[in-house]
């Protein structure tokens, strides 16, 4: 059988969200990427794939799934036996992971890409305190959540922490996290970049993310 097959770009957070899930199992996927800059994502035949027109995308012999949390979920259940702390079965534990999920979504990444897209395709300069303080009301949320525990959903690394960090690390130097303020989402900031694969799988696409961000905030204010 053919191995999942993963339209992704780097610089996207959600596909790294998806990245380092098919790296904390093991997974090995077919890799296809998508320049988002360049409009890939909006050939009739992606659209075809994916009418919601996102990255990541994957493809699983006929199934085709959006939504990194729902890839993610899925990889685990599906190939990660021996990994299934990533996406607990237990009933209880199952919905708190995918309350964070939920708050990857709705909140911090809904935040970024506020800020994020209409600088980064519709040349906007709008870098404004107002957007920027929005996005750092979810530092005040997480350190709630990491207060008595390592991880957003207790003592085990989940999903929940894949799609939240690759979110957080894409966005905290325009929105920074003060260290005296929020000590636990330093710590776990920290206890996340300790794994092995996380900087070639999240790190740098974070950073090059956040440089490009820069570039184009600039480029767009030169105009
Ligand atoms: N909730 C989605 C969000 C995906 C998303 O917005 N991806 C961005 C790149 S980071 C994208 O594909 N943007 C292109 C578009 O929306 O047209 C997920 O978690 O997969």
């Amino acid at each position: 059988m053919s191995k999942p097959a993963l339209y992704y770009a780097t610089l996207s957070p959600p596909s790294r969200a998806v990245l380092l899930t098919a790296k904390a199992i093991g997974l090995d996927l077919e890799l296809r990427p998508i320049n988002l800059l360049n409009g890939e994502h909006l050939t009739p035949e992606f659209l075809k794939l994916n009418p919601q027109h996102t990255i990541p995308t994957l493809i699983d012999g006929e199934a085709t799934i959006i939504d990194s949390h729902a890839i993610c979920a899925y990889l685990v259940e599906k190939y990660g036996q021996k990994e299934q702390q990533l996406y607990p079965k237990d009933l209880v534990q199952r919905a708190n992971v995918d309350a964070r999920l939920h708050l990857d979504s709705g909140h911090l990444f809904a935040r970024l890409r506020f800020l994020y897209e209409p600088i980064l395709y519709y040349g906007s300069t709008d870098c404004s305190i107002d957007k920027i303080a929005y996005i750092q009301k979810c530092w005040e949320i997480l350190e709630g959540f990491l207060k008595d525990q390592p991880y957003l959903c207790g003592s085990d690394l989940t999903i929940a922490d894949f799609c939240a960090v690759a979110t957080v690390t894409s966005v905290n130097d325009v929105a920074p996290i003060d260290e005296f303020k929020f000590p636990k989402v330093h710590a776990w900031l920290k206890r996340l970049a300790e794994l092995p694969y996380y900087q070639e799988v999240n790190g740098d696409g974070a950073d090059e993310l956040k440089s490009i961000f820069k570039a184009k905030l600039a480029e767009n204010r030169g105009k």
